[in-house]
């Protein structure tokens, strides 16, 4: 079965870090020995997206399950070739990779990429992301749903929080869906931090940490990360071993 798949079947949260192509053997190796367990390679941000060099780089997380982002520039990405450009490289990876995360706002792209992960069973994260505010709860519904619709195993909405209120209203919206939805919610910004750790443990599927990638607003580096899950989530160790 497909990796993440079967990290996800056992429902306790999981801990990605994420990955540029520097030195991505020794980066690679590091991830193991941290036990992350989804190795997040940023294709927007590799120095090339040569096919041959970008094999080259999932090869080298062969021992880890690993998750394909190619994020447009429209939603704060690095990905500034074309939409062809972008599906070309989605479909070359969909039979290397566990999974593939692929903007809402994609809309010339996200049918033919969503096929190509169900064509080679990787799992499908249907993103949205606001680096400037968090849209009001009703909008971040609707984008759920439609996120549903485009045939998203899970959706992942990741705002920036700027007050307290921003944070609840995202944890209102875990917490307010059913468990077979299966969301990954994350208020960015410092005031957000608490989300990496808060929100894993009210439903949120995966929370993104760094290993010595340059962290995102608001991420906590993955051993302070690992450690606050293992202090707040009791089944946490079991991610990879127990059927609870
Ligand atoms: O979208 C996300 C979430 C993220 O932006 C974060 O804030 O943790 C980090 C990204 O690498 C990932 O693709």
């Amino acid at each position: 079965m497909n990796a993440i798949r079967a990290l996800l079947d056992r429902g306790v949260p999981l801990v990605a870090a994420s990955f540029d192509d520097t030195d991505c053997e020794r980066a690679a190796k590091a991830a193991v020995e941290a036990e992350v367990d989804v190795a997040e390679l940023r294709l927007d941000q590799f120095s090339t997206t040569d096919p041959e060099h970008v094999r080259e780089q999932i090869g080298a997380f062969r021992d880890l399950p690993v998750l394909a982002t190619a994020r447009s520039a429209r939603e704060g990405g690095g990905w500034t070739g074309t939409d062809e450009a972008r599906l070309a490289l989605f479909r070359a990876v969909a039979p290397l990779v566990d999974a593939v995360d692929v903007e809402l706002s994609s809309r010339e792209i996200l049918a033919d990429v969503v096929a190509a992960a169900r064509r080679h069973d990787a799992v499908v994260i249907v993103s949205f992301h606001d680096f400037d505010r968090t849209p009001p709860i009703d909008r971040l519904r609707a984008t759920v749903a439609e996120a549903k619709a485009a045939g998203a195993d899970i959706v992942k909405v990741s705002t920036m929080a700027t007050s307290r209120a921003d944070v609840k209203a995202l944890a209102t919206l875990l917490t307010e869906a059913d468990d077979d939805t299966g969301l990954i919610v994350i208020a960015m910004g410092e005031i957000g931090s608490v989300s990496r750790i808060f929100f894993p443990a009210l439903g949120s599927r995966l929370t993104y940490s760094f290993v010595d990638h340059r962290p995102t607003s608001g991420q906590l580096g993955y051993a302070e990360t690992f450690r606050l899950l293992r202090r707040f989530y009791p089944d946490f160790d079991q991610r990879k071993t127990a059927e609870l």
